[in-house]
């Protein structure tokens, strides 16, 4: 038996951190979406008891460590399945971003064994088995637009933004979230207003979704590392209708409705950075096949 499932990226559209929790965590409030830039994830049951992984990019750990290894793993082990499954990444989001690249691929590996070992569960439950995973994990397995709070396992989902096209920067460096959090100082920070997104988003506003992005991590990430701010500036100067930074970077993205617009940004960054995509906006369920 076999299975594909599409695994597609996420962008905070905005990100507020209230308050460190005793346990180590951020409690956090933030509105995301997927963007049409996915891996592809390839799901074979096998007879034999194991997981096997597989993928050609050489920065996806094959065994244990793989979000998606550990989400086939929490499945079998919660419901007693005999069976493996091997399971092919093919990765298109660029790996340690800010983008969730390895929580979606988790989640579809969750919704696709859902399916292909008929253990019959609902979103809401596969996304409670997602949140010990990451706690990207669970707003992935909705794979749609919602708000994330608590730690971010806690998901209220909002209808698609309106239309438009992501172009993203990944400047080549990679950035540990924890790092990021653990440099976090809430005394320094414009909180965004989470309340506003989201009625703009229910409103279907752009220009407001557009004037609502912020995101806290983003103050700490652009002190730490230039590069980060300089990709940044480099896009504010070339007309997007908003830019930010994607979770706790390193990815920026504009938003852009014009796509000759969006395609000039995109030419102009490919001249000084190696990872620059141009993709939609989607903020709903996909399918593959
Ligand atoms: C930055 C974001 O990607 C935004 O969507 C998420 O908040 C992070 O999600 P994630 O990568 O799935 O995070 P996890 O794997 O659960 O946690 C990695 C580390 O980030 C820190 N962390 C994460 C989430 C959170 N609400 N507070 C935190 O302080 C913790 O130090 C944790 O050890
Ligand atoms: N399926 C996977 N794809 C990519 N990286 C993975 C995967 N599973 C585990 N990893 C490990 O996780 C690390 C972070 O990768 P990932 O692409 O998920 O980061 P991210 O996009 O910054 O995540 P987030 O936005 O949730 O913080 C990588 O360095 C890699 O070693």
């Amino acid at each position: 038996m076999y299975l594909l499932e599409k695994a597609p990226a996420k962008i905070n559209l905005s990100l507020d951190v209230l308050y460190k929790r005793p346990d180590q965590y951020h409690e956090v409030e933030m509105v995301m979406t997927t963007i049409d830039l996915a891996d592809r994830i390839e799901l074979i049951v096998l007879q034999e008891d194991r997981i096997e992984i597989k993928s050609e990019n050489r920065f996806v750990p094959n065994d244990e460590r793989n979000l998606a290894y550990r989400a086939a793993k929490l499945l079998k082990d919660t419901f007693s399945i005999q069976n493996g499954v091997r399971i092919y990444i093919e990765k298109q989001i660029p790996v340690a971003a800010g983008l969730a690249g390895g929580s979606s691929d988790a989640a579809a590996t969750l919704r696709g064994l859902n399916k292909l070992w008929n253990l019959n569960l609902s979103t809401k439950e596969l996304a409670d088995l997602g949140a010990e995973i990451g706690s990207d994990v669970s707003f992935c397995v909705y794979d749609s637009t919602a708000l994330a709070s608590g730690r971010g396992e806690q998901i209220t989902e909002l209808p698609p933004p309106p239309a438009c096209w992501v172009v993203l920067a990944k400047p080549a460096i990679g950035v540990s979230t924890q790092t990021i959090y653990q440099n976090l100082n809430l005394e320094d920070v414009q909180h965004p207003s989470t309340k506003k997104m989201v009625e703009a988003i229910q409103q279907q506003r752009y220009e407001e979704i557009c004037s609502q992005v912020g995101n806290v991590l983003e103050t700490v990430t652009l002190r730490l590392y230039p590069e980060v701010k300089q990709i940044k500036e480099q896009m504010e100067q070339s007309g997007a209708d908003a830019v930010l930074m994607s979770g706790s970077g390193p990815t920026v993205f504009a938003l852009v409705q014009q796509e000759s617009r969006a395609q000039r940004m995109y030419n102009s960054l490919k001249g000084f950075c190696e990872e620059v995509y141009m993709v939609r906006m989607l903020g709903y369920p996909q399918t593959l096949d």
